[in-house]
């Protein structure tokens, strides 16, 4: 059976990196970062997230706050919300919580953002320096993956990995992110043909569909290291792409959802946050 790999506790080793971060930019400028999230309207499983955010911040000591917009805000006032965030010295990240209402262009919202804020790493300056291995601010949830594998000391330099999923919030940067550590790369997605026989080829297989249990115990080679970045509500369930029962009989480690990727996504906004600070200081 596979190694259950513990997202909470590579989480809990990212948050004392980031402690030893924070403390650097203290001694070296006397700065303590802050965040500020936006989130417009109701939606419950966005205030969930935000409020874990803001939770994580104060635990650790960063500066946190939250800006609450209506649902039936428009565009222009949500972008103008940003810019005052983009001009205030005291923010060193901005997030804008996702999903936004239909009515929002959110690519037009988070272009707004100052790419040396953007601690989701969403702004096309940052996508295009980590597609071009320059220094950037990188997706938290695909660089939590990639920190994950290096904390449990799983290689990645030489590996065949395969992503499933091609979204620019983790899919593209995922693969970016595994070429960058020299692996062979395959993106996967819905006009793959014949998924299964690319998957088999796998000695690292990251799942990021957004359909629950869509990875199968056939689509997975034995001892492949499978890491399950979807998160879907299922009743009252949360479950991931992965058939997680059956194919950590056949894998050689595999992530749980939840308990897996999710809590690295939080870990790795504060670490944007430290890292964002102090890009700005040292400009
Ligand atoms: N601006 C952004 N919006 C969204 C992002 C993002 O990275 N930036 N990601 C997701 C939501 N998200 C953070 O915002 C997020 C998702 C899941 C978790 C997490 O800890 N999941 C837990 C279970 C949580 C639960 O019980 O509901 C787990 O998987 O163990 C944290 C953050 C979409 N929006």
């Amino acid at each position: 059976m596979a190694r259950i790999i513990d997202g909470n506790a590579v989480a809990a080793r990212i948050r004392e990196e980031v402690k030893a971060g924070l403390a650097g930019l203290k001694a070296d400028f006397g700065v303590t970062p802050g965040l500020t999230v936006v989130i417009v309207g109701e939606d419950p499983a966005s205030k969930v997230y935000v409020s874990r955010k803001h939770k994580a911040c104060e635990e650790l000591g960063i500066k946190s706050a939250v800006i609450r917009l209506p649902a039936d805000i428009d565009e222009e006032a949500l972008g103008a919300a940003v810019d005052s965030l983009n001009d205030d010295p005291a923010v060193h990240g901005i997030l804008v919580q996702l999903p936004l209402p239909k009515h929002i262009d959110a690519e037009k919202v988070l272009d707004r953002i100052r790419p040396d804020k953007d601690v989701d790493g969403f702004h096309p300056l940052n996508v295009g320096r980590l597609a071009i291995g320059r220094e950037a601010l990188v997706p938290c949830t695909p660089h939590g993956v990639i920190r994950m594998l290096e904390l449990e000391g799983i290689q990645i330099a030489g590996k065949r990995a395969v992503v499933i999923g091609r979204s620019n919030i983790v899919g593209k940067p995922m693969a970016n992110l595994l070429l960058a550590r020299n692996a062979t790369v395959t993106v996967c997605h819905s006009r793959t043909p014949d998924l299964p026989a690319v998957t088999r080829q796998a000695e690292i297989l990251v799942a990021a569909i957004g359909k629950p249990g869509f990875v199968t115990a056939d689509m997975v080679a034995p001892g492949a290291v499978v890491i399950d970045v979807g998160i879907n509500r299922v009743g009252d369930k949360l479950v991931g792409d992965v058939d997680f029962e059956r194919v950590k009989e056949v894998a050689a480690a595999i992530t749980p959802v939840p308990g897996g990727v999710g809590p690295l996504t939080i870990a790795m906004l504060l670490h944007n946050t430290v890292k964002a600070a102090r890009l700005q200081l040292t400009k």
